[in-house]
């Protein structure tokens, strides 16, 4: 799963009715440390403060949005992102390329370099180069992502075979609003995990699951795979009567490795998962102090998944099944032409 898929998911949360651009920051164990869109200063109201692209200085969106790529860093959930890598859509602005080298990040990936004759773009590359920090384009080979809901699945749609994907309908864009029809956070979250469990190796389930703070800033991510470093001398069988040939002795599950991944503290946080979780994620999670589990499948009627709600009920921590309004998303990648 490229961070370039994140990215763009990422960037369906933005408010912007014109552009909506994401970033990611990626270090060097291939983790997810940091996500941002391009979206309102906290606390400036997205009603109240201007979109329009035309006016007055202080009446238009530049003077206050902050980009993703600024967004990503100050989201970051780590203390130090020295020698990450940022995936952005957009090429950074000047602005943003101080905050990326002062952070630390030794490479620049991005996907479009519409702005690439602008003077903040110039002086971009100007300090990119004088302070070693790499800078590359990725091209995209696929055309978009389409997340369904209703499955916990995530695929990833190759050039020309979108045509067949129902799209959205489009509505005439009214760029001096906010845009509305961006995901909500709790089907943001769960399609977040969708698109980790793609990450997973195992042949028969794809799981993913994310930890959320207070300030929705994800903390964690994880997805069900062996133990790190296991070097593939695990089994993915599930029909070996020598059960010690079979995965479910070795498997880590997605929510047992999101709270293992998180750099922050993920205690009072929420749980997003694809799947309720197993009697064994349930004590993982009751220990380290999370206060809500929202699921997208519904709990299968097993002693595990009862066990669980057994010992949430005990140690009040609240579960919720959550359905998205749309069964299906469909991220599209050429949302900013190229
Ligand atoms: N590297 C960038 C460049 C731009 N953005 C944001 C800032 C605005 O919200 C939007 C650009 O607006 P446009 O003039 O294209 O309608 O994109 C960013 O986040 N990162």
């Amino acid at each position: 799963m490229s961070p370039f898929f994140m990215s763009y998911l990422v960037a369906n949360r933005s408010k912007d009715p014109s552009t909506q651009v994401g970033a990611c920051i990626v270090n060097q164990r291939k983790r997810i440390v940091g996500q941002g869109y391009n979206g309102m200063p906290r606390g400036c109201s997205d009603d109240e403060f201007p979109w329009k692209k035309v006016g007055p200085d202080l009446e238009t969106k530049y003077f206050y949005v902050c980009h993703a790529e600024m967004n990503a860093i100050f989201n970051k959930n780590c203390d130090d992102i020295s020698n990450c890598t940022i995936y952005t859509i957009l090429f950074p602005c000047n602005q943003c390329t101080k905050t990326i080298i002062q952070s630390g990040i030794s490479e620049v990936v991005y996907m479009c370099d519409k702005n690439k004759d602008k003077v903040e773009a110039i002086a971009s590359m100007k300090m990119l180069d004088a302070c070693n920090v790499r800078y590359r384009q990725l091209r995209p080979s696929w055309a978009g992502l389409n997340i369904d809901f209703k499955q916990g699945l995530c695929e990833i749609v190759k050039i020309g075979q979108s045509k067949s994907i129902p799209q959205p309908t489009t509505q005439q864009i009214d760029n001096t609003k906010k845009r509305q029809n961006c995901l909500p956070w709790d089907a943001y979250f769960l399609a977040i995990s969708i698109l980790v469990a793609k990450r997973s190796k195992c042949p028969e389930e794809q799981l993913g699951a994310c930890i959320v703070n207070e300030e929705k800033r994800i903390v964690g991510q994880g997805y069900n795979g062996m133990p790190q470093n296991s070097r593939n001398v695990f089994p993915w069988r599930t029909d070996s009567k020598n059960i010690l040939e079979n995965k479910i002795l070795y498997e880590c599950h997605a929510e047992l490795n999101a709270i293992l991944n998180a750099n922050l503290q993920v205690k009072g946080c929420k749980l997003y998962t694809i799947t309720f979780p197993c009697n064994e994620c349930a004590k993982a999670i009751i220990q380290s102090g999370i206060k809500e589990v929202i699921h997208l499948k519904k709990a299968e009627d097993k002693d595990t998944y009862v066990a669980a709600q057994i010992m949430f009920n005990a140690a009040k921590v609240t579960f919720r099944q959550h359905t998205p309004k749309d069964e299906m998303l469909y991220v599209d990648f050429s949302q900013i032409e190229l």
